[in-house]
C-alpha cells in the first residue's frame, strides 16, 4: 500500500510502515492544490494538525482507504466526507495526553504568575518587581471544560497545587468524575464558579465559540482562561475585549482560530495574554509515541482487521467478531432481497433484531442490511462505513430496534421496507453455526436458502396454480431447485417461493403474471 505523510511526523512512523512493506512518501508542507493533485495515488494519508483534509481533497482521493492522524484532534479532517467515501479515519488516543496536559498546567502557572512577561522584561534588563503581582492557586477553583483524557490529567495534576477541581463534560458519568475528585456541574455553573478555566474539549458544533461575550459575562471578575484545546472554541475578539476591560485577568493560549497566527489576531500585543504556537504536543516523547502508535494501528488494521483509534468505523469494528459473520452475510442478503421485493421509492427501512446474542450487534447488522439494499438500488461503492450516510442522502429513514418477539428462533433479523406503494418484510435466521435461511416473508412463515435466482409470488390458495407456474417455467426450460409454500387458510392466500437452478430471463415473469391466481411475482437475484 502507498502511504503519504504530509506533516512533520516523527521518522519512526515511516520506518515501521516501510519495514512492513508499505511504500512511504513524505511530503511536508504541501499546498491544498499540490495535495489534491497527488492524493489519488495513495491508499493511506497520515497528517498532524497542519494539513487540512477537506471535502474537496477527499473527493479526488479515489484510492484512499484510511486517514491517520498522528495526534488527538481530528477537526482538520472532514470526517463526514471521509465517511461518505468509506474512508476510515483514525487518531492516536492517549499518545500525546501527558504532554498536552503538562503544557496546559504550565500555561496555567505561567499566566497566574506572569512568568513569560516578566522574563521578557528581564531580557531587556528591566527589574519591575511591583508590576508582576500574581495570583496563588491554592484554594482556588479550577473549572475544566472537557473531561476527556487530557482534561482529567490536568485536573489531577492541579489538585496537587491545592486547587478545587470542578468541570463540565456531557459524556462523563458523575461517579467517574467523583472518583477523580472532580465535581461535575452544568456548563453555566462551571463557568460561574471558576477562578481559573482550562479548556480540553474537542472542537465540534457544541464547542465552537463556547467562550464568547455571553459566557464570559457569567464568569467571576478576574478569572483566568487557558485554552490548549482548539482555536475556534474561544472567540478571540471577545476574549481580547474582556482582558482589556479587566473582566478576565489573564489568558494563555496554545491554539488559534487561524494557524499559523496572523498579524491581525486581536490578542497580539495584549500584555496579559500568553501565547505559544500550538506546541502542547511538541515533546520528543509525545511525537515518538503518536508516530509509533499510528503506524502500528495501520499495520494492525491491514494484517488483523483491527480498528484501534478509528473514529468513524464502529460498525466495521463490530463486524470483526467471527461469530457475527454469518449474521452479516444473512443481513446483506436480506437487504438485497427486500430491495427487489418492494417497488417504488423507498421511504422507511426498519431493522429489527431479536435474541440476546444479536442485541449488541444491531448497529453493524443495520449497516450490513443497508449495504445489501444500497448495492441493489444505487451505484457506487457502499461499505459498512458509508452505508448509513448514503441511505440518509437518498432520503431513506432508517430505524434499528431490538425486539422481544423472536418467532421461536434463537436469533432473528427482520427487515421491513415501506415504499410509496407498499410495505414488505423479510426475516432470516442462521441455523446451526452458519446455515443461512430466510424464514418469513410478510405474514408468511416459509423457509428457504437465500441464494441464486428465486421466484416469489403471492397466489390464491386453490388447486392448479403451482402446476401452471411449473408449466410456464418448463416452457422456458427452467429447472426447479426447491419450493417453499406457506398459506393463510382463513384468507385463502398463499406465498410461494421457487428457487431456480438456471439463469433466468426476466421475460418469464410476463408468463407467470398471466397465470390465473398469481399476484405480484418477483424474480430475485441473491
Ligand atoms: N494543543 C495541542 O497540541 C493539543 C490539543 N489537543 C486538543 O485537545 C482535545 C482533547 O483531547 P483528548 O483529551 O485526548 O480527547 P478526548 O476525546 O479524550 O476528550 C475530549 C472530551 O471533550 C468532551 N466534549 C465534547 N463536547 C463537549 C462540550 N460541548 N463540552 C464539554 N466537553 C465536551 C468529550 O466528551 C470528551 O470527553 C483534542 O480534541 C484536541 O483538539 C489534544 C492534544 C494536543
Ligand atoms: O493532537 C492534537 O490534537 C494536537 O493538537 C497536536 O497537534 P500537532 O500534531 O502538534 O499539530
Amino acid at each position: 500500500m502507498k502511504v503519504l505523510i504530509t506533516d512533520n511526523v516523527n521518522k519512526d512512523c515511516g520506518e515501521i510502515l516501510s519495514q512492513n512493506g508499505y511504500e512511504v512518501t513524505e511530503k511536508a508542507k504541501l499546498s491544498k492544490d499540490e495535495l489534491k493533485s497527488v492524493i489519488k495515488d495513495y491508499e493511506i494519508l497520515i497528517v498532524r494538525s497542519a494539513t487540512k483534509v477537506t471535502s474537496d481533497v477527499i473527493e479526488v482521493a479515489d484510492n484512499l482507504k484510511l486517514i491517520g492522524r498522528a495526534g488527538a484532534g481530528v477537526d482538520n479532517i472532514d470526517i463526514e466526507a471521509a465517511t461518505r467515501k468509506g474512508i476510515i479515519v483514525m487518531n492516536t488516543p492517549g499518545g500525546n495526553t501527558v504532554s498536552a496536559a503538562e503544557h496546559a498546567c504550565g500555561m496555567l502557572l505561567a499566566t497566574a504568575r506572569n512568568i513569560p512577561q516578566a522574563s521578557a522584561q528581564m531580557h531587556q534588563a528591566v527589574w519591575d518587581k511591583k508590576k508582576w503581582m500574581g495570583a496563588e492557586l491554592e484554594g482556588k477553583t479550577l473549572s475544566v471544560i472537557g473531561l476527556g483524557k487530557i482534561g482529567r490529567e490536568v485536573a489531577v495534576r492541579m489538585q496537587a497545587f491545592g486547587m478545587k477541581t470542578v468541570g463540565y463534560d456531557p459524556m462523563l458519568p458523575e461517579e467517574f468524575a467523583a472518583k477523580m475528585n472532580i465535581e461535575l456541574l452544568t456548563l453555566s455553573e462551571t463557568l460561574k464558579q471558576a477562578d481559573f478555566i482550562t479548556i480540553h474539549s474537542s472542537l465540534n458544533e457544541s464547542t465552537k465559540n463556547l467562550i464568547c461575550k455571553e459566557t464570559i459575562e457569567i464568569m467571576k471578575d478576574g478569572v483566568y482562561i487557558v485554552n490548549c484545546a482548539r482555536g475556534g472554541i474561544v472567540n478571540e475578539f471577545d476574549l481580547a475585549e474582556a482582558i482589556k476591560s479587566g473582566k478576565v485577568a489573564g489568558a494563555a493560549l496554545d491554539v488559534f482560530a487561524q494557524e499559523p497566527i496572523v498579524s491581525d489576531n486581536p490578542l497580539i500585543g495584549i500584555e496579559r495574554v500568553i501565547m505559544t504556537p500550538h506546541i502542547a504536543a511538541s515533546t520528543e516523547e509525545a511525537q515518538v509515541k503518536v508516530a509509533i502508535q499510528i503506524a502500528e494501528q495501520i499495520v494492525e488494521w491491514k494484517n488483523n482487521h483491527r480498528l484501534n483509534g478509528a473514529v468513524n468505523a464502529s460498525a466495521i469494528e463490530l463486524a470483526q467478531a467471527p461469530e457475527v459473520k454469518p449474521f452479516l452475510s444473512l443481513s446483506e442478503k436480506l437487504g438485497v432481497m427486500i430491495a427487489q421485493l418492494a417497488t417504488k421509492k423507498p421511504k422507511h427501512l426498519n431493522v429489527w433484531v431479536s435474541g440476546d446474542f444479536l442485541r449488541k450487534f444491531s448497529e453493524v447488522i443495520t449497516a450490513a442490511v443497508l449495504k445489501g439494499f444500497l448495492d441493489v438500488v444505487q451505484e457506487g461503492d457502499i461499505n459498512y462505513i458509508n452505508a448509513a450516510a448514503m441511505a440518509n442522502d437518498m432520503g431513506l429513514d432508517v430505524e434499528q430496534r431490538y425486539e422481544k418477539e423472536n418467532f421461536d428462533y434463537t436469533n432473528l433479523i427482520r427487515v421491513e421496507l415501506e415504499t410509496e406503494a407498499c410495505k414488505r418484510m423479510i426475516g432470516g435466521a442462521v441455523l446451526g453455526a452458519k446455515e443461512l435461511r430466510v424464514v418469513m416473508i410478510d405474514k408468511f412463515l416459509c423457509e428457504f436458502k437465500p441464494e441464486g435466482q428465486i421466484l416469489i409470488y403471492n397466489n390464491q390458495d386453490k388447486p392448479g396454480v403451482l402446476a401452471r407456474v411449473g408449466m410456464a417455467l418448463l416452457k422456458r426450460g427452467l429447472n426447479i431447485a426447491s419450493v417453499a409454500l406457506s398459506r393463510d387458510e382463513e384468507k385463502k392466500e398463499a406465498l410461494t417461493v421457487i428457487s431456480l437452478d438456471d439463469t433466468v430471463d426476466t421475460e418469464v415473469l410476463e408468463d407467470i403474471e398471466k397465470v390465473d391466481g398469481v399476484f405480484s411475482p418477483r424474480l430475485i437475484k441473491v
